[in-house]
């Protein structure tokens, strides 16, 4: 059996990821792929039992980074090495991009703490593919305040959110194996569009 394919979903809050995943994933279930589509923080019991905490608590830095690694570790070994195992496919929304993003550009942990975390819990393992949702911060802001009621990280200021968006495109850059930008500032059938193009591909 072959393994299946690992791809994570990312961008800042408001960015429309989440709006997407439903769709990447009925188009990957129609080309007869299993498809198991989860989330971080969370994804398992424990996870997601951490995730309240971390989106509700305030915290020290450090104790928010090694919370997301430890959800990270539970989701890895309970949900995602099993399902890619089984050769089914994952798809992640956010993953350890995001604790680079977050933790790192926006509250400017240093990367090579993140380094540290990232070696031990997943060492050699990575995305097959990272969607990355990209939209100007004032984009962002608009689409959050129309949909929902803030957690602790949408409440951030305007400067966290562009140190989060630079670290994201830094690593796009960094690792444009795996990642992919898409603008999505367009309109549902724009990003729609180019997905299925990168759908078609992988
Ligand atoms: N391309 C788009 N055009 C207009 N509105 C969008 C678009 N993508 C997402 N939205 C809206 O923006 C809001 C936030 O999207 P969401 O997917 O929850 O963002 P994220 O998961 O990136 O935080 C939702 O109300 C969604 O309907
Ligand atoms: C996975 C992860 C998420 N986060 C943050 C980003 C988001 O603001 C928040 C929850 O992510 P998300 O599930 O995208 O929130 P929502 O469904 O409300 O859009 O956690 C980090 O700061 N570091 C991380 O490693």
């Amino acid at each position: 059996m072959a393994r299946g394919k690992f791809i994570t979903f990312e961008g800042i809050d408001g960015a429309g990821k989440s709006t997407h995943l439903a769709y990447v994933a009925d188009l990957l279930r129609s080309s007869g792929k299993t498809v198991i589509v989860t989330r971080e923080p969370g994804g398992t019991p424990l996870g997601e039992k951490l995730r309240e905490l971390l989106l509700h608590e305030k915290m020290h830095l450090e104790t928010e980074a090694l919370l997301m690694f430890a959800a990270r570790r539970e989701h890895l070994a309970h949900v995602i090495e099993p399902a890619l195992a089984r050769g089914e496919w994952v798809i992640s929304d956010r993953f350890t991009d995001a604790t680079f993003a977050y933790q790192g550009g926006g509250r400017k942990l240093d990367l090579i703490k993140l380094s540290a975390l990232e070696e031990w819990v997943h060492p050699g393992f990575q995305p097959d593919l990272t969607l990355l949702f990209d939209v100007p911060l004032e984009v962002a802001r608009a689409r959050l305040d129309a949909s929902r009621e803030l957690d602790k990280f949408e409440r951030e200021k305007a400067d966290f959110f562009a140190a989060t968006r630079t670290e994201y495109l830094r690593r796009a850059e960094q690792f444009p194996e795996r990642f992919r930008v898409i603008d999505s500032t367009g309109t549902f059938a724009d990003v729609h569009a180019e997905l299925g193009q990168i759908i078609a591909c992988i």
